[in-house]
């Protein structure tokens, strides 16, 4: 089967704050959106969260034809996704009622159009089991604000098409997006294990008294988080092996993983985890080398620096605020 990926218009289901970040994306990408939500005032309170992203995506540059006028908002979930090319959920994180909204979802649009959820680690293989068509229904899991952080994660259940993934990751880069293909479907993804990971500690932090949730937000964003932008833990650590790389870092810093650091249990350090994570950075590294990455990375970390402090003093802040 083929799937629509030229697409017109996107429908929306749900429009809290995924689901109005999605709505923003796609018309400054210059889409026809409809929308449905079942809270009362939700018309409003959706078109005045659009508005307030207006600004930012004019600055980041608007599709020609973009408009906010190009919302629709409708009445039932029938109206909303009937016509749709696209349809991206992103209703509440509950299993019980994606699994009773999918089926209705699904039973209403195109058999050709894709359903994308924006849940943040349910299983589609569980959610999407009462669909009409599965084979066209993945999870797109963005990050907020949906209008302007690139990456989606795209993840197939045991129903879904090869050919859908590849044909909603196609769709998602149509819409400035950058996805990332989950290929073992696992509840949390990869974004958000290694998020709720960082999460568990910092609230273990707290509950011990060590720090507060300022100085633990310090250390994030006066450190690893300005690195993060730009360069990932793997390639980042391989860089901290100096010359020798990863397998200097491994066998420095390796062991340490098993002291009672965290409260996460640590993975037994085998040869063969060594190994697969020396190769992957490998892999990482390229032909780049080293000293070329320290390079990069520290011009990344200046145009960062820079970045952030500009627009801090343009907000009345400074730097260490
Ligand atoms: N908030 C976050 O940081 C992120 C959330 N997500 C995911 O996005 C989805 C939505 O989360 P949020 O926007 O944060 O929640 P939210 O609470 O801001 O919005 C949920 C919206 O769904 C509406 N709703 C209630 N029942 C509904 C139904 N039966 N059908 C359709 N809509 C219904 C509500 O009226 C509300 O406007 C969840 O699956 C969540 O896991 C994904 C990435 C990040
Ligand atoms: C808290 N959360 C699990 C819903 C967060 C996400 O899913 C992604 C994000 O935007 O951090």
């Amino acid at each position: 089967m083929s799937f629509i990926t030229d697409i017109k218009t996107l429908a929306a289901l749900g429009s809290g704050v995924i689901g109005s970040g999605w709505v923003s994306r796609a018309l400054a990408h210059g889409l026809d959106v409809v929308a449905w939500d079942p809270a009362p005032g939700a018309e409003a309170a959706l078109r005045k969260r659009v508005a307030n992203a207006w600004g930012a995506l004019e600055k980041q540059g608007l599709a020609p034809g973009a408009s906010q006028d190009r919302l629709r908002f409708v009445a039932t979930i029938e109206e909303c996704v009937r016509d749709a090319d696209f349809i991206q959920e992103s209703a509440p994180e509950r299993l019980e009622l994606k699994l009773e909204l999918h089926a209705q979802i699904s039973a209403a649009a195109k058999p050709n159009a894709l359903i994308g959820s924006s849940t943040s680690g349910l299983l589609p293989s569980e959610f999407y089991e009462g669909s009409t068509h599965p084979e066209r229904c993945v999870v797109g899991h963005p990050f907020n604000p949906v209008y302007l952080l690139p990456l989606v994660e795209v993840v197939g259940g045991k129903n879904t098409a090869p050919e859908a993934v590849q044909a909603a990751m196609k769709v998602y880069e149509s819409l400035g997006m950058r996805p990332l293909h989950v290929r073992k479907e696992v509840p949390g993804f990869i974004a958000d294990r290694l998020l709720e990971a960082l999460w568990r500690e910092a609230l273990h932090l707290v509950n011990d008294g060590v720090a507060t949730t300022g100085e633990i937000d310090d250390a994030i964003r006066f450190g690893a988080g300005l690195r993060w932008s730009f360069m990932g833990t793997f390639l980042t650590y391989t860089l901290a092996g100096g010359d020798a790389g990863m397998r200097h870092f491994m066998a420095q810093f390796g062991p340490a993983l098993q002291l009672p650091w965290t409260y996460l249990p640590a993975p037994e350090l085998t040869e063969k985890l060594i190994d697969d994570v020396v190769e992957g950075t490998s892999e990482q590294l390229g032909s780049h080398s080293i000293s070329a990455l320290e390079r990069y990375r520290d011009d990344c970390l200046l145009a960062v620096l820079e970045a952030v402090k500009t627009t801090k003093a343009k907000h009345g802040m400074s730097f260490t605020e």
